[in-house]
């Protein structure tokens, strides 16, 4: 079954495909039909969800002043020649789990649903979203057997947005002034860099003591757990969803923005056959250049932790990759 609008203006218009029509796959499609980057397909496997939230968000379009088309399917035929697509099919974590108690249950959803995806969107840019999100966008690309540079997690956009807003709060100043990074796997090992955290260009080492920078690091790494306790049913969404609209933005529109992402490395930062958060240019290849920063020897080795954590929770899903394309 799937909603699909007959009488449409004939335009090009990239695609992106949402897998899961959840609470960060919903929003993210409003996101990006409403900034009018792309047209949308949103899958589900329950049928009906993807289909009433697709005429919903079409219900909306003389209001929100875009003509992007959403479609809401159960069949992965509907989703073929995206620019674009993006997994977030899976299960959130409830309070008391941690990310990695996703890990058996989520890969085999992310697994799957990557397999299906490449078979119609042979040429797209995979983002990743579902978690643990490192362990997941290294399956999805064993299981796609894409290039490195067309697939991708998001996590880094998200941890660097959460980092930003408390530096924020703490300072008092407005947050698109503060340009914050976070390093590393999307978990309580990930390694936000206060040295490369700025108020308009002014490091937030000259502008907060250690004791409020550590606070402040702390909370970014509990801010995903902050939320799934206030929340009780679930977890973020909204920022989430804003961080991989970032991610597609720039992806479809070349801008070549300098994000972390949830990226392949061979050899960067002495890591490898690792995917995890780092500094990239994002573009229309996808991964157009992974930078690297000049980190201090604590720096290095809380990112080594982060692979040695990774690895070890890609070794507990070996057996899914039998019969997988790489
Ligand atoms: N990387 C990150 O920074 C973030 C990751 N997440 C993760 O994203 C995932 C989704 O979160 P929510 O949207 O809040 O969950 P949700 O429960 O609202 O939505 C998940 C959706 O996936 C669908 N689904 C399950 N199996 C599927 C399959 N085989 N094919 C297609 N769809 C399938 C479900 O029917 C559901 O609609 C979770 O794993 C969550 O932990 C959430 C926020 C941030
Ligand atoms: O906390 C979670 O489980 C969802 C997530 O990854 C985040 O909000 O950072």
């Amino acid at each position: 079954m799937s909603y699909s609008p007959s009488s449409e203006i004939l335009c090009h218009s990239p695609r992106v495909t949402v897998i899961g029509a959840g609470r960060v796959g919903s929003t993210l499609a409003q996101r990006i039909a409403e900034k009018n980057l792309a047209d949308v397909v949103l899958l589900d496997i329950i049928e009906g969800i993807p289909q009433g939230l697709a005429l919903d968000l079409m219900e909306a379009r003389g209001m929100e002043l875009h003509h992007r088309k959403i479609i809401g399917t159960n069949n992965y035929t509907d989703t073929s020649n995206s620019d674009v697509v993006v997994i977030t099919a899976g299960f959130p974590r409830k309070p008391g789990m941690s990310r990695d108690d996703l890990l058996l249950m989520n890969a085999k959803i992310v697994v799957e649903s990557a397999t299906k995806a490449i078979a119609y969107s042979p040429n797209a840019i995979y983002v990743i979203v579902t978690n643990p999100l490192d362990v997941m966008t290294y399956l999805a690309w064993k299981a796609t057997g894409l290039p490195c540079d067309r697939i991708m997690g998001m996590a880094g956009v998200l941890d660097s947005a959460r980092f930003q807003t408390f530096i924020a709060m703490e300072l008092g100043v407005c947050p698109s002034d503060v340009n914050a990074m976070v390093l590393g796997s999307h978990g309580d090992l990930m390694v936000p860099l206060p040295r490369y955290s700025t108020v308009n260009g002014i490091p937030i080492t000259e502008l907060l003591d250690e004791a409020t920078i550590e606070r402040l690091v702390e909370r970014t790494r509990n801010g995903g757990a902050e939320i799934v306790q206030l929340m009780q049913t679930g977890s973020a969404f909204f920022a989430p969803a804003s961080s991989t609209c970032v991610m597609v933005e720039s992806i479809l529109q070349n801008q070549l923005r300098l994000l972390p992402v949830a990226a392949y490395l061979q050899g960067e930062y002495g890591l490898n056959d690792i995917f995890t958060g780092v500094p990239c240019y994002l573009g229309s290849g996808g991964i157009e250049k992974v930078v690297e920063l000049s980190l201090t020897d604590e720096e290095s080795s809380a990112l080594e932790r982060c692979t040695q954590a990774i690895r070890k929770n890609i070794e507990k899903t070996q057996e899914m990759f039998a019969g997988a394309r790489r």
